[in-house]
This record gives structure tokens, sequence and C-alpha cells, in this order.
């Protein structure tokens, strides 16, 4: 094709969509399942309109070709592992018991039988779920980070005896239903080489098992769920390889070229877009480009951007489709069309035909920013989420197909806004600018080494040996929720909700004494979110009130928007915890967001480099660090969970990030005398590749995620050395199970070998805001107990 006719023939697609509905229906529906409020039907009927409601607004918007498979009850990599037949043994047993067909995630009519055994296809919903939260008696997958975003997916669980299978029913019916539309679709799956480089060993399974060698067992399941596809209808398939834009091994790049070889060689199979995003695809590219796959997605947004040079160097894909991703899908800026139809235009040259997309899924954005009514109606017009990007997109691909005099009006508009945005006064504060430039090496510096903080903070606290604390946040109650709501809705006034947090934080400080704890929190309750609620707080940050991004699960988080220059107009956590401290002898901590996480969990400024934004995040954190210090808090928890998420994909430039991302942190907490203790707090990740960074941190203790993995944490720190406290989770709080005072003692024990007592903490992985009330209770007495049960059992400890 000519790159006249692969401009005439561009087309608009994305790579998937947020998937919750305009008021959280999915949420509300799943959640009302999991109380028993909602049968499965109903649940069923919710999802299938809102795929249908998501499908239609695509396709009315101008979308020529939409995405399916990209839906899911909770997580799309664990309907990968369904699809694969990747079952937990553990998890295989409970489903096998339930044969009831109205459980199960697909209705009866969709369900495939197969060899006379009826029913075997479609996996049951509450197996589904347990997978995902866990029962009782069932340990869940493992959760964890999607690449260096804010959405989390259960990790798969593979050993040498795994035998894969397929179960295309999920996918094969939403094709369907798409089809059924009328629409041209195209499934989206997780492909098979970054399904095995997410997964870790299952259980029993030694370590060093490397999940890549089941690939030629893996691939003929794809070859089913391809030809399943095909013969639904499916004219292309994306497979999703987002793993292959990190620095990977020949071993790897070998695999994926194996693997496209054998799948692009399938007799009846699909055409087949391999879709990478979020950093340039590198020394895959090339790989990819030599298989007989008919089209690669490459990203062109950000440190991506690169991709453009790549695909020159390898002398672009001839023949094949480039799905070009060129409007952000991980940020909420207006795109700047004119400089992406620029690129469009370079990129025509280099492939056989050329579509438009997002640069990733949109899953990662809010839906829809016209219906933000708080936001100044100037400022508005620079944010574009899902709905709008999604118009973006079809508007460059209108450009692109009948050049830009057909799109003329929105150019136009669009270097308005882009101008209005590059010239406003939000984006300048001299004071603030002035103040981050005038930031020392000192500032960032504690005036003591840790050995001597350590000893003037035993002193000053006395806690016991394997103190027990918790990491901020008590049970985000629906009364908590809808008193939040009634006050915004004006049903309440200001004094009468500040009575109802009061109230909260006098029962949270009384469970906590009465359960012996030793270092106290007030619990978090006048939080919405622990990003938010600062935002709302910092000049210089957007808030949403309807933004809503899902982070995991049902759980979905409402991103703020680094808008402009950051400042502190007034202190934002003091009130609370001082009120908290009133009311016990026993230390309160002080509570806040560190910089870092506050830049990971916000849509972050592209006019100035992420460290200087971050620079101005930690000095109005400082300050509120010192006003807690002053108004008499000795423990001060600064938690940055999103510090290894952030972590580049590419090695080459994690070490500007980390000197950033440490030097941010050091910034918040380094004005505080020596006998102030720092806490600090990560979750949700691997922390092997940061353990320097941990360090560098020179906080006085970190509590980390720890207890699904077994203390793996606290073993990695151990073997660098690292020489402060550290807190270990043994209460794994994304599963609404309790771990009896055993399974606390044995993971304690554990965490004994790796770290000794008198630096061990005793804590649950994370905050408790998303559990209910009695398995905290019951769960942090456990913990209290299995606390006291070590420290007697340690050697000098008086019986
Ligand atoms: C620690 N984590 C966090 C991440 N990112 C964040 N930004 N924040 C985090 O805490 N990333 C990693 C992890 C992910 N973990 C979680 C854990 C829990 C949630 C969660 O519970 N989300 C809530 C929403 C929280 C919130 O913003 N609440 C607001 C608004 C509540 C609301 O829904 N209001 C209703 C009306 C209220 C009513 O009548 O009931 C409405 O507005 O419609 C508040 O409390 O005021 C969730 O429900 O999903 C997220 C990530
Ligand atoms: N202090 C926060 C940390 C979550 S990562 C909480 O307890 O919810
Ligand atoms: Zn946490």
């Amino acid at each position: 094709m000519t790159s006249t006719s692969a401009a005439a023939a561009a087309r608009a697609t994305v790579h998937g969509y947020p998937r919750q509905g305009p008021n959280r229906e999915l949420k509300k529906a799943i959640e009302g399942y999991w109380k028993g409020r909602v049968d499965a039907d109903a649940l069923r009927a919710t999802a299938a309109e809102l795929r249908r409601a998501r499908w239609q607004q695509l396709a009315e918007a101008g979308v020529h070709e939409v995405p399916t498979g990209d839906f899911s009850y909770y997580d799309h990599v664990l309907d990968t592992s369904v699809m694969v037949g990747a079952i937990p043994a553990r998890h295989r047993e409970a489903m096998a018991a339930d044969r009831s067909p109205s459980s199960r995630l697909l209705p009866h009519s969709q369900l495939r039988s197969s060899g006379g055994t009826p029913m075997r296809r479609g996996c049951p919903l509450d197996g589904y779920f347990a997978m995902a939260r866990g029962t009782q008696d069932v340990a869940p997958l493992e959760m964890t980070k999607w690449f260096d975003t804010n959405y989390h997916y259960l990790v798969p669980e593979l050993g040498p005896d795994t035998v894969f299978a397929a179960d295309s029913a999920q996918q094969v019916a939403e094709l369907t239903e798409a089809l059924g539309l009328g629409l041209a679709a195209r499934p989206v799956l997780v492909g098979p080489v970054t399904y095995l480089l997410l997964a870790k060993p299952a259980p029993g399974v030694a370590a060093g098992f490397d999940p890549l060698t089941l690939l030629d067992r893996l691939l003929p399941v794809y070859a089913e769920v391809l030809g399943d596809l095909r013969a639904a209808g499916a004219d292309w398939v994306q497979l999703d390889e987002p793993a292959l834009v990190q620095d990977r091994s020949p071993a790897v790049l070998n695999a994926a070229a194996r693997a496209y070889r054998d799948l692009g060689a399938l007799p009846d199979r699909p055409r087949l877009l391999v879709a990478s995003y979020f950093d340039r695809l590198g020394e895959a590219l090339p790989v990819l480009a030599k298989t007989p796959v008919e089209g690669l997605a490459l990203d062109f947004t950000g440190a991506a951007a690169g991709n453009l040079e790549d695909l020159a160097a390898v002398g672009g894909l001839p023949g094949k489709r480039l799905v070009a991703g060129v409007v952000d899908g991980r940020n909420v800026w207006i795109n700047p069309l004119e400089k992406s139809l620029a690129t469009l235009g370079t990129l025509l040259g280099l492939a056989g035909r050329v579509d438009v997309s997002s640069s990733c899924s949109l899953l990662h954005v809010p839906l829809d920013a016209a219906v933000e009514r708080d936001i100044d109606p100037q400022i508005a017009r620079w944010l574009a989420f899902a709905r709008q990007k999604t118009a973006e997109i079809v508007t460059l691909a209108r450009g692109l197909a009948q050049g830009t005099g057909a799109i003329a009006a929105e150019l136009a508009a669009n270097r308005a806004d882009l101008a209005s945005r590059a010239g406003s006064a939000l984006t300048h504060d001299p004071a603030v600018r002035a103040r981050a430039a005038a930031v020392t090496d000192a500032d960032g510096r504690r005036s003591q080494p840790y050995a001597e903080r350590a000893a003037a903070q035993r002193a000053h606290l006395g806690l016991p040996l394997l103190p027990t604390t918790t990491i901020g946040s008590f049970p985000q109650t629906a009364e908590l929720r809808t008193a939040r709501a009634d006050l915004r809705a004006g049903r309440i006034g200001t004094a009468g909700y500040e009575e109802r947090i009061a109230a909260e934080i006098r029962e949270v400080l009384a469970f906590q004494e009465k359960a012996g704890i030793d270092v106290l929190v007030h619990g978090e309750p006048e939080r919405n979110d622990m990003v938010q609620y600062f935002a709302e707080r910092l000049t210089g940050y957007l808030a949403t009130q309807h933004g809503w991004v899902q982070s995991y699960g049902t759980r979905y988080v409402r991103p703020p928007v680094l808008a402009g220059d950051i400042s502190r107009p007034e202190p934002m956590t003091v009130r609370w915890t001082t009120y908290a401290q009133s009311l016990t002898d026993r230390p309160v901590k002080g509570m806040l967001t560190g910089p870092v996480t506050m830049l990971a969990w916000s849509f972050v400024r592209d006019d100035q480099p992420l460290g200087e934004t971050a620079r101005q995040v930690a000095l109005a954190l400082r300050d509120e660090v010192n006003d807690l210090e002053t108004a008499g808090s000795s423990v001060i928890q600064v938690d940055e969970p999103a510090l290894r998420e952030t972590l580049p994909l590419r090695t080459a430039a994690r070490a500007e990030y980390l000197a950033w991302a440490t030097e941010a942190f050091r910034l918040t907490t380094a004005g505080v005398r020596p006998d102030t203790q720092i806490h600090t707090h990560m979750c949700y990740a691997e922390f092997g590749d940061i353990l320097q960074a941990i360090d560098d941190l020179d906080a006085d203790v970190i509590s980390l995620e720890a207890a699904r993995s077994r203390m793996q944490a606290a073993a990695e720190l151990a073997t660098v050395g690292y020489p402060r406290e550290v807190g270990p989770g043994v209460y794994d709080i994304h599963s609404p199970r309790v771990p009896g005072v055993d399974e606390a003692t044995a993971l304690l024990r554990k965490g004994l070998d790796a770290i000794p007592a008198e630096r061990l903490w005793v804590n649950p992985d994370c905050g408790l805001k998303t559990r209910g009330w009695p398995e905290v209770r019951a769960a942090l007495e456990n913990l209290v107990a299995a606390a006291r049960e070590v420290r007697e059992s340690l050697p000098g400890a008086a019986s």
C-alpha cells in the first residue's frame, strides 16, 4: 500500500476502556453480590449492559474497531489465568465442588459442553472471586502492580507440574456480544510471553523455577483460544506484550520470537496484532517485526516516543498494520493534535497501514471530564479523560485519512487550549520556585546518623521489643463515607461531620489501647483517600468529583491532577493527630503520604521534569512534618508505597529517578529532631530492586507488605545488611480472612530469621481501610497475642 492509501485507510481504535460504568455500577453490583444483595444473574446482567454501553459509546464516537475481552469482573490477568486453566490447586478443588451453572461467570446459555462433560467451561463466580480475595480457608493469589501504574493484578502461580487447558468461553462470549451489536471488534488478550513473565512460582515450587520454561506448553492453549475466536468471527486479535518493553535477556527475546513464529504459523487463525506500551519496545522491536504477525501496536508517548526512531532504524513494518498509540492513555492532558499528526505522518512511510489509538488501555484514566463541575471551565479545557481521548483519536484518524482541512475546527480549538495552559499563572508561582531553587544537600540530611538517632528514639519512646503498630487507616465504614457524602451534599454541617470524625477517632484509640498496641494511629477517618485528601489541601492540585480509576478489583481511586506549582496554605493533619494524641499516653503516629506517592497516584505535569514537581510537593510536606513535631508527635510516618511502582521500566532511567525520589523523601523528613522517629511504609510491590533506595530514604522504621510472600521483603532487606528497623506485614489486609495467632506467630518467627528482635516491628501489611471492624478487631488481637508470644520466647525474656 502506498502511504497515501495507507493514510486514507487510517482507522480509530483503543486498546481498552474503563470498565466501571459512569457511576461505578460494576463495583456496586460486585460488592452487592459479595454481600448477598445481588444474585449471580443480576450481576451478569449489569456486566453485560456495561459492556454494551461502552461499545456503543465508542462506536458512536467514531471508533472503527472496538476492543473486547478488556472487561473484567476483577482483573484481566486473573481472567487470563482462567483462560489458560492456570487455577492454583487449592482453588481447583473448591471450584470442582461448585457445579451449579447459575454460579458461573457466564450465563448458562453461553457455556459450552465438552466431550459429554457438561459445564466444563466457564469459571464459577465464587471460585473466581476466591482466587482474587481468598476465603477463610483458601489464600488468594498474590497481588502486585501492573508495571508502573496504580492498577494491580493477581499474580499467576505456575510450576513444573502446571497443566494448561484452554477456556475461551469468556473471550468468545464477549466477542459474540460485540459482533451481535454490528460492530467491528478485536479481542484483546494478555500475550503468552507477558503472562509467563508476570507469573511467579506456585507455593511449594522452588523460587528458582522460571515460568518461561512453560512457553511450549502454553502456546497450544493460546492456539486453541485463537482458533475459537476465529471461529466466533474474530478478524484481528490483539496480544498485549507490555513486558517486552523492559530490558530483556536474549532468552526472553528468543521466547518472544518463537511464540509469534509458532502462533503466526497456525493454519486457521485471526490476524495478530502484538501490542506493547509504557515504554519503547527497544530490542524486542526487530524481533517482533520479523515474525509473521500482521501488526504491531506501539506507544509513541512520553518515554516511548523513541519508538519512532527505533521503527525507522529497523526499516519500518512494510506490509504490516501499525496501530499508533499517539494519545496518552496514562495522563489527562489534551493531546497536542498537530504534533501527533506530524508523528502519524512520519509513520505512514513506515508501515503498510497506520491506525490511530491510545498508547495503552484507557483503563488508567477516568471516564469523562465533561461531568466535572467543580473544575474551573478554563482549566477543564486542558483535560481529556477516556471519552475525550477517544474523540481525539477519532479526530486524528480523520485528519490522517482526509487531511488537516477536515479537522480544522478541532485543530484551532486545540491550539487555543494548549496556549491557555502554557500561559497560565497556575503553573508559575515565584515563591514556590524560589524556595525549590534554594534547597541544599543539607536540607535533605538529618542532623545525626541513624545509630545515634535510634538510641535517642529508644530512650524517648520506651517501646518493648517487637513493638506493635498498624499502618494508619482503620475501616472506612459506610457510615463514614455517608457522613462525607452528607457533608458534600449539605445534609449535615461541618460541626456535625467533625463530631462524627472525632467520635471515630475516640473509638479507634480506645480499641488500640484495649488491644495493647504500642504505637497508635488515629485511623485516618477524615481522609477520603491518602492522596486525594492531601491534594484537596494543596494549592496547585486539582481534585475530581467523579474521576474514578480502577486500582484493584472493586477498589477505585480518583487520582488528582498536579496542574500547577504546589504550596501548602495551612497545616493539613495536625488538628486530628493532636486530638488523637490528647486521648492517650502512648505515642500516636502522625500520618502523611510521601512526595513520590503523591506524584505516582496523581496525574502529573508534563510541562516540567517530574523531579521538580516532587521537590515542590516535598517542601509542602516538610512543613507538615515539622508542624506535627512541634505539635507533639514523636513518631511520624511518611508513606511511600509507590516508590517501587514508579521505577522506570528501563534500567538506564532508574538511577536518575531514584536520585530525585529519595531526595524528595529526605527533604520531607529530614527537618525533625533526632529523637523523632520517622517511619515509612511500602506495599503492593516486589522490593528486590530498590533495596539501596530504601536505605537511602534514611527512615528509622519501614513497614512492608510481606504476609502473602511469607516475609520475602524482610529476607531481601537482610541480604543487603539493611541496618534499620523493619515491620514486615503479618496480616494480609487484602483478604477478608483473619490470620490466627499461630499463623502470625509463624510469620514473626520467620521475620526473626531475617531481622533481629531489636529491629523487628509487628504490623499488618498495609492500612485497614478496606476491611470491616469484626475482622480488624480479631486480626489485631491475634497480632498482639502473637507479638507477646514471640516476645516471651526470646532468649533473655522474663518467663
Ligand atoms: C493504598 N492504595 C491506594 C492507591 N492509590 C490511592 N490513591 N490510594 C490508595 O489508598 N494505590 C494502591 C493502593 C490501592 N488500594 C486501595 C484501597 C482502597 C481503595 C478504596 O477503598 N477506594 C474506595 C474509594 C475511596 C474514596 O475516595 N472514598 C471517598 C468517596 C466515597 C464514595 O464512593 N462516595 C460515594 C457516596 C458515598 C455513599 O453514599 O456511600 C460517591 O461519591 O458516589 C470518601 O470516602 O469520601 C472505593 O470505594 O473504591 C482504593 C485503593
Ligand atoms: N497510611 C495508609 C497507607 C496505605 S498504603 C493506610 O494505612 O491506608
Ligand atoms: Zn500500604
